[in-house]
């Protein structure tokens, strides 16, 4: 890790505000995320999570606020971000008359990607969806969908990984298979940043987590001070 010391953070956002109308998602929300490294954003549910992890994704524009990704602007930067990131969004996604193996033919044709099949089905295999890689997604589970959406996002290897809520309603195979990625994409250098409500496997993926609730960050913890009945405890008191 002391190589990152000193590099430029891959997020950096201060000061998010995201309104839809008259309801506020997120109200000022400063979030760091580093290269090499996993957080965490926890929060219950309506805490500004996935509205957070929208506005890294360029799906949504900010209200107000500094946003930089990758050290980009992302208001004047948003294809060259998007390129360089993968996102897991916490629902749909996904086209229902496609395969797996043609979601994977497309993104590897849009990021001109060669030589990509070996991995392609490597990928498939790790998240145990080798058996329908020709099976169109319309008659997916929820957690064949997820796990299908996490192969998608780190697919081209990106410099900045977002999933969102990457776990629910998977199975403990799976839930293995997407730590093996977000640990596999910190080896590389990679940032992630995954979503979640579930505090146990937030302290797995990251070392570190950003609390939000009711669209505003109230702390940011070691995942040490998470673990167990007292991290349990300490978080719940953050949610109250
Ligand atoms: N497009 C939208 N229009 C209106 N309100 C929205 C919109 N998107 C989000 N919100 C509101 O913003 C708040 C934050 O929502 P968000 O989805 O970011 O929370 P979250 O922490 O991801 O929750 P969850 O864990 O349930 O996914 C909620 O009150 C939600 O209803």
């Amino acid at each position: 890790m002391s190589e990152l010391r000193g590099r430029a953070p891959a997020v950096d956002v201060r000061g998010l505000v995201v309104r839809f109308g008259e309801v506020a998602a997120v109200s000022g929300v400063d979030v760091r995320a580093d290269l090499g490294r996993a957080t965490a954003l926890l929060g219950r549910n309506g805490a500004g999570k996935s509205t957070t992890m929208r506005v890294l994704a360029g799906v949504v524009p900010p209200t107000a606020g500094h946003v930089e990704v990758l050290g980009l602007d992302l208001r004047t930067h948003s294809l060259e971000v998007r390129r360089r990131s993968g996102y897991c969004p916490d629902v749909g996604g996904l086209v229902p008359r496609a395969t797996p193996w043609e979601h994977l033919q497309l993104a590897a044709r849009l990021r001109r990607l060669t030589d990509w099949e070996d991995d392609a089905r490597a990928a498939l295999e790790r998240f145990e969806l080798g058996d329908v890689a020709h099976r169109v997604t319309a008659g997916f589970s929820h957690g064949m969908g997820r796990r299908l959406s996490v192969v998608l996002a780190a697919f081209h290897r990106p410099e900045l990984l977002l999933l969102d809520e990457p776990f629910d309603g998977v199975d403990p195979l799976g839930v293995e298979a997407t730590l093996e990625v977000v640990a596999d994409a910190c080896a590389r250098g990679a940032a992630v940043l995954v979503s979640t409500h579930l505090r146990e496997l937030a302290i797995e993926a990251c070392d570190h987590a950003l609390v939000l609730r009711g669209g505003n960050r109230v702390a940011e913890l070691g995942s040490a001070e998470l673990v167990g009945e007292e991290g349990a405890r300490a978080y719940r008191a953050l949610l109250d």
